[in-house]
């Protein structure tokens, strides 16, 4: 069933409390006027979409204008997707796909932005619009009495509310994050959204705390921001630490921060929701069993401009195949596609040559960031290997040595 009188148009800035209020609806919770401050400043309208029946906003989809890290140090510029949603009344009448696919016409129209990316709510949305699951994301649940401490490390710890510490933290992520492939640019704004500590967001917990490593050398090189949620029980003291970040610039801030956060008093669990398959903490306690990591997907990644994507990131080794791809939203992007890299310097241009490997935009937003693996596609028959070797080059390439993640949910 579709609906004809349901029409998209782009957003006003007087939708934002509206939009904010369906989307209250579609997620079950109830929109707090202090989140809302400090989300506002985020939003650009003209790069929101609205679905509307009548007076009534029935659906929305918007993008954040930010820079996402891909492999290589290169920081992309990409359509961060977020706010997606329709009213229960108006579902599966084709409405999101409306919205997806005039998303990706316009964020293509623009010729800005190369990829789009997004945090799924649910794992069957998104494929059909030619997102793939870029890398796994891995989630920490500590067991603080037996999982053992980081060794020490040299340097020095200083505290403090994170806002005073704000320019040291924004120093320290500016350096590190063009390294961590699908980690995204933050203005003052976003830092402003994500140190807000809106007291309805706290889920019982202190508000949040932040801790700067400072090296041998007296420079600023990692910070992390936690809180607490105390817990007494017939045990004693049984307080979680929830970590929110740990943004460190080498080994030793890294390990520092990490024995910090496993040695507070009076706590016995520790969570943390980003970190990625090759986390170094696998390595720095004596039972890395007992993190009780589970993993789930991350960053969903869509191919918008596929030449553009393909030239802009770096390759773990040389590479000459004919990748012959289907979009069925970007017809810009169907068709055989001769990718040529020594590493470093890349082309990507159309081809009449035969295809070495066939397979949808899909497969190439997924291991795009160097996390998902091109050979396990083709294991599960979705990327087609028409030359014998070709998909073992491709997989070797696209790999890369840093695991993607990302540093938040947009
Ligand atoms: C980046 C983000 O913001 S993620 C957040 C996504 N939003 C939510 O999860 C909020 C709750 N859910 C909703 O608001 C709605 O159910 C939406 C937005 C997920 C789907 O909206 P609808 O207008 O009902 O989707 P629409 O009718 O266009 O369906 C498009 C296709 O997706 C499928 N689909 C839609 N939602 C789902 C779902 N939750 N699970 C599986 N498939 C789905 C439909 O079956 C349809 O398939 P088809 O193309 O093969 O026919």
């Amino acid at each position: 069933m579709t609906s004809p009188d349901v029409v998209l148009r782009t957003a006003t800035a007087d939708d934002f409390e509206p939009v904010a209020t369906m989307l209250g609806v579609v997620f079950h919770h109830t929109q707090d006027p202090a989140v809302l401050a400090v989300e506002r400043p985020l939003v650009d309208p003209a790069r929101g979409l609205v679905a509307v029946d009548g007076d009534t906003i029935v659906g929305h989809a918007a993008a954040f204008e930010r820079d996402m890290a891909v492999p290589g140090g290169v920081a992309l510029p990409c359509a961060h997707v977020t706010g997606v949603g329709v009213l229960p009344t108006h579902r599966r009448q084709g409405i999101l796909r409306r919205l997806m696919e005039q998303q990706l016409r316009d964020v293509a129209a623009a010729g800005r932005e190369p990829i789009a990316a997004l945090w799924a709510s649910e794992t069957a949305i998104y494929p059909r619009f030619g997102y793939g699951a870029a890398g796994a994301r891995i989630r920490f649940q500590a067991d603080l009495t037996s999982t053992g401490l980081p060794a020490p490390a040299p340097g020095r710890l200083r505290a403090g509310p994170p806002d005073t510490l704000r320019p040291e933290l924004v120093k320290v992520y500016d350096e590190v994050r063009v390294r961590r492939p699908g980690w995204s640019s933050r203005d003052e704004h976003w830092w402003t959204y994500l140190l807000s500590d809106v007291a309805s967001e706290r889920d019982g917990a202190t508000e949040r705390q932040a801790v700067v490593h400072e090296g041998t050398d007296g420079t600023v090189d990692g910070f992390a921001l936690w809180r607490v949620k105390n817990e007494w029980n017939r045990g004693g003291p049984a307080a979680e630490v929830r970590v929110d970040e740990v943004v460190a610039a080498g080994p030793e801030a890294y390990r520092a921060l990490w024995r910090f956060l496993f040695s507070l008093d009076l706590t016995r669990e520790l969570s943390y929701s980003f970190a990625t398959p090759d986390e170094p903490l696998l390595h720095l306690v004596a039972e890395p069993r007992r993190l009780g990591a589970t993993a789930g997907d991350g960053l969903w990644v869509r191919l918008v401009d596929v030449p553009g994507a393909l030239r802009a990131r770096a390759y773990s080794a040389p590479l000459d195949a004919v990748i012959k791809l289907t979009d069925a939203i970007l017809p810009a992007n169907a068709g055989r596609w001769r990718l040529t890299t020594d590493g470093a310097r890349t082309t990507c241009e159309r081809t009449t040559e035969d295809a070495d490997l066939v397979c949808d935009v899909l497969e190439l937003g997924a291991a795009y960031l160097g996390g998902t693996s091109l050979a396990a596609l083709g294991r599960a028959g979705r990327v087609h290997e028409a030359r014998p070797g070709a998909l073992a080059a491709a997989d070797t390439a696209f790999h890369w040595h840093q695991a993607p993640g990302g540093a938040e949910v947009f």
